[in-house]
């Protein structure tokens, strides 16, 4: 019998295959880069290969907690929302799923504009809109002392698959895209210039300084009030593009906005 018989399979088996595990799903602005106030649902998908100190999901990537949704209950969700005809897929990561390609396919077909928000370091083919793409960079390792769980258990494999230039290129070159840098401090921007440097090195596409996208680190308007205004005169210094965390300066970055 071969192994992969369908009638060995268990109905768990079945399950993973056709859905995808999902932390919130909702209607509201795009936030950030340059689709920022654009109308959109949010497909939000539990589970990261990163482990950024201040990810803002945590519980899709520090504490993943989701429902499994299957492809067509997803759809029937977003076109509930009849308004919306951008459709943004993030997470966790979403690119970490198999299902995300069906669900973009499904997704593209019924004519929705998507965006993909991704860390960067996987690349898989499907109809993308727009690839925004936050490559994630040394400031976001989860040191002991920064770890908002343990004990810096996941700074190593955090640094190991952070960054990874081929993926990078292969995203770039296949898709419309957008690069935001998630910046804490003044001290990020030369590893902006040399993550930049060595993508164009690697890279057939043209990516201009402006659009290079410099979003503030901050999950509160209080943290965005101390943050915003460094960011924005980084963005004028070096010639990048800023992009505000409107969901943040609005609602305070709720559950469901
Ligand atoms: C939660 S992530 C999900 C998508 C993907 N894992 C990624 O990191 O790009 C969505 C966006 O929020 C950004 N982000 C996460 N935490 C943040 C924070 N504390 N301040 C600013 N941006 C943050 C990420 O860089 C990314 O652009
Ligand atoms: N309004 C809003 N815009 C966003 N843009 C990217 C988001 C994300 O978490 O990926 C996000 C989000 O969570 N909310
Ligand atoms: S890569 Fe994205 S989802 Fe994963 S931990 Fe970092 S910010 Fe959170
Ligand atoms: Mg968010």
């Amino acid at each position: 019998m071969p192994v992969n018989s369908t009638a060995s399979e268990t109905a768990a088996d079945r399950s993973e295959r056709d859905t995808l595990p999902i932390n919130e799903l909702f209607y509201s602005l795009q936030g950030e880069g340059e689709l920022a106030g654009v109308p959109s649902v949010f497909i939000r998908t539990s589970g990261c290969n990163l482990r950024c100190w201040f990810c803002d999901s945590y519980h899709t990537s520090w504490e993943p907690t989701h429902g499994q949704m299957d492809l067509e209950e997803i759809i029937a969700e977003v076109q509930s929302y009849e308004k919306a005809n951008h459709v943004v897929l993030t997470g966790g990561e979403p690119l970490i799923h198999d299902r995300s390609v069906d669900l973009l396919q499904r997704l593209d077909e019924l004519g929705y504009h998507t965006t993909v928000e991704t860390n960067g370091t996987i690349y898989r083919d499907a109809p993308i809109d727009l690839a925004s793409i936050s490559p994630k960079l040394a400031s976001s390792a989860p040191t002991a002392e920064k770890d908002p769980k343990g004990d810096g258990e996941w700074a190593d494999r955090h640094e190991k698959r952070r960054i990874d230039t081929d993926a990078l290129a292969e995203l770039v070159d296949a898709y419309s895209s957008q690069l935001k840098f998630v910046i804490t401090d003044s001290d990020d921007l030369p590893e902006v210039k040399r993550l930049l440097k060595q993508l164009r090195s690697v890279a057939s596409t043209t990516i201009l300084d402006s659009d290079v996208l410099l979003m503030p680190e901050g999950t509160t308007r209080e943290a965005l009030d101390e943050s915003r205004n460094s960011v924005a005169e980084l963005a004028i210094e070096h010639g990048y593009r800023y992009t505000p965390r409107l969901h943040v300066d609005l609602w305070n970055d709720a559950p469901g906005t």
